[in-house]
């Protein structure tokens, strides 16, 4: 019998380093808000999911529109992202054997199929997250900006969203980083430093977190040519 899939897609940054005039989701992108892009996504790939959409409080751009999901409720987001998906594993009535799989709303231009191969994944004992392998050579910098060394490059992934896990651990995770006051930026992360070893999952290379201003013309790219290939 499959579990029930939760999706937490936290959607409460500020997008400071973007600095537009509201935050990054609601920034247009192939004619759309980024937020628009990636919820549809999420529908495509898993349309009997039940949504946890994380929001800043103080938001006046969200637009319900943009959720096509049948079972789907408004969490308020937290100081940092770990706040934001934490807070929304609190408020969702999961089962600790449900599987829950986080994805970043600045990620517009993930796949389908690759959210269902994560989905897939994440029912195991220690969980899963898309990643790709690092491709470049990669150094490691002085104070003042040179080359200290050449890092080896061997073992290393980037990590990238969704991660997927039973609720019980992710919970567990979470609130076990929260109290010992641990800053994690992903939920493997958490996951970890419960001494698991969450699976990588090759994703695609598209599969940006639009950061920077000069990301936005090439998720626009990669959305436009996505589109065109369904
Ligand atoms: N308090 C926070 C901070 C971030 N996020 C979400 O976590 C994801 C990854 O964060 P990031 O790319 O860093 O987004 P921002 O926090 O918006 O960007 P910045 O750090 O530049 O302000 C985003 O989907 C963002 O909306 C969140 O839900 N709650
Ligand atoms: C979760 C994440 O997308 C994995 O790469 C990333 O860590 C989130 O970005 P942030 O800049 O750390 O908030």
């Amino acid at each position: 019998m499959s579990r029930p899939i939760w999706l937490v897609v936290p959607a409460a940054g500020q997008g400071r380093r973007m600095g537009g005039d509201r935050p990054k989701q609601y920034l247009p992108l192939a004619g759309r808000p980024i937020m628009a892009h990636t919820l549809e996504r999420l529908h495509q790939a898993l349309p009997n999911a039940r949504l946890a959409l994380c929001l800043d409080d103080g938001d006046a751009w969200f637009e319900p529109a943009w959720v096509a999901f049948t079972c789907w409720q408004r969490v308020t987001g937290g100081a940092e992202r770990m706040d934001s998906v934490l807070g929304a594993l609190r408020a969702v009535p999961a089962d600790d054997d449900d599987i829950v799989l986080v994805h970043d709303v600045a990620r517009p231009c993930v796949s389908p199929d690759d959210v269902r191969a994560l989905a897939r994944a994440a029912d195991s004992d220690d969980g899963a997250l898309l990643a790709m392998p690092v491709a470049d050579t990669m150094k490691r910098a002085t104070p003042g900006g040179a080359c200290a060394r050449t890092e080896s490059r061997a073992g290393l992934w980037h990590a990238l969203t969704p991660q997927g896990f039973r609720y019980g651990l992710l919970r567990r995770a979470l609130e076990r980083a929260a109290a010992g006051g641990l800053a994690v930026t992903d939920e493997a992360s958490a996951v970890e430093a419960l001494g698991r070893h969450p699976r990588l999952v090759g994703g695609r290379r598209d599969n940006l977190k639009v950061t920077h201003p000069d990301d936005l013309a090439l998720a626009g790219a990669i959305l436009t040519a996505q589109n065109a290939s369904l």
